[in-house]
């Protein structure tokens, strides 16, 4: 059920980095509809080909995005197989992914922050309701469609990233290595990715989100991430309580009390219409 794409369609642009196991090439795909020729832009996701064995887990990503429509979530074109290169081919997003956008320390507004915690909020409801586990949601994996314009009010715009390599196929340490974004319990049994997980995750998503992109416990090493998790510490709450509120619920260490979609987005909508985003409309610029 998922498209392929023939190697030849397809034009390789610059080197973008890359992610877990993948490399990320800017490109094109060049199709024929109506008798003419279009080029498209995309982002070329090539496995690395260390990691062959993962390509069923790296095509199972791509059908699971290319299955599901929603305006929230990245569109996948389909997957492309030459030799012995394996290639997701996703729509391009102008500004790329949220987390170096916050590095570059582009100063945003508390609205702003709110306006995308409460788009993920309302990808994963989408999610949620179709029964679908995301398995990694990170600031990484959220695309900046629109930058949005404080002067003309007009809000950002988000997709959500397809999963990449599920933790199931990685080694513990990879698991590690993404705490505080893997719920507690996928440590223990990381064959069991629950609607749950995503709950956790998407805490440790706005907490980046509200301190500028910074990876929380950066530079941590191992067993201090594993340490982390032992003794049930918490991410450093915000000074805005009701946030940090939010994300201590969906962050409990006890998967059953996590909050549903649909609190997520009440709280969301009320921390929207608080005084606090008022008083800071427009963030102090941080250098
Ligand atoms: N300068 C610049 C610039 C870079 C990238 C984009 N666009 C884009 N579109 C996607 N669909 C996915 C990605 N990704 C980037 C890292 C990852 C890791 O997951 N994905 N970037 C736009 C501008």
């Amino acid at each position: 059920q998922i498209h392929m794409i023939k190697f030849g369609d397809l034009n390789w642009g610059d080197s973008l980095g890359q992610g877990t196991f993948t490399r990320i090439f800017k490109g094109y795909k060049t199709d024929f509809r109506d008798g003419e020729k279009h080029m498209t832009e995309v982002i070329l996701k090539e496995l690395d080909s260390a990691y062959k064995n993962c390509w069923e887990s790296l095509f199972e990503a791509a059908s699971l995005m290319s299955q599901i429509s929603h305006k929230h979530l990245l569109h996948v074109y389909g997957v492309s197989v030459h030799g012995s290169q394996n290639i997701m081919v996703q729509e391009f997003v102008k500004y790329g992914a949220l987390d170096l956008y916050l590095k570059r320390g582009t100063s945003v507004s508390v609205s702003w922050k709110l306006s995308i915690a409460k788009q993920l909020a309302c990808a994963l409801n989408f999610l949620e309701e179709q029964n679908i586990v995301h398995g990694n949601i990170c600031a990484k994996n959220l695309l900046l469609a629109r930058e949005g314009d404080p002067s003309l009010g007009s809000s950002p715009f988000i997709k959500l990233s397809d999963p990449g390599i599920s933790v199931v196929m990685m080694g513990n340490d990879v698991i590690l290595d993404r705490i505080p974004w893997v719920a507690p319990e996928v440590l223990d049994a990381p064959d069991n990715l629950t609607l749950e997980c995503d709950k956790w995750s998407f805490g440790a998503t706005v907490w980046e989100i509200f301190n500028d992109g910074n990876s929380p416990l950066r530079g941590w090493n191992l067993d201090q991430k594993r340490n982390f998790y032992e003794n049930m510490h918490q991410l450093p709450p915000s000074q805005w309580t009701e946030l940090a509120d939010l994300i201590a619920q969906c962050m409990d260490y006890d998967a059953a009390f996590r909050p549903s979609c649909r609190s997520i987005i009440r709280q969301l909508n009320s921390l929207i219409t608080s005084d606090y985003v008022i008083l800071h409309a427009t963030e102090p610029v941080t250098q």
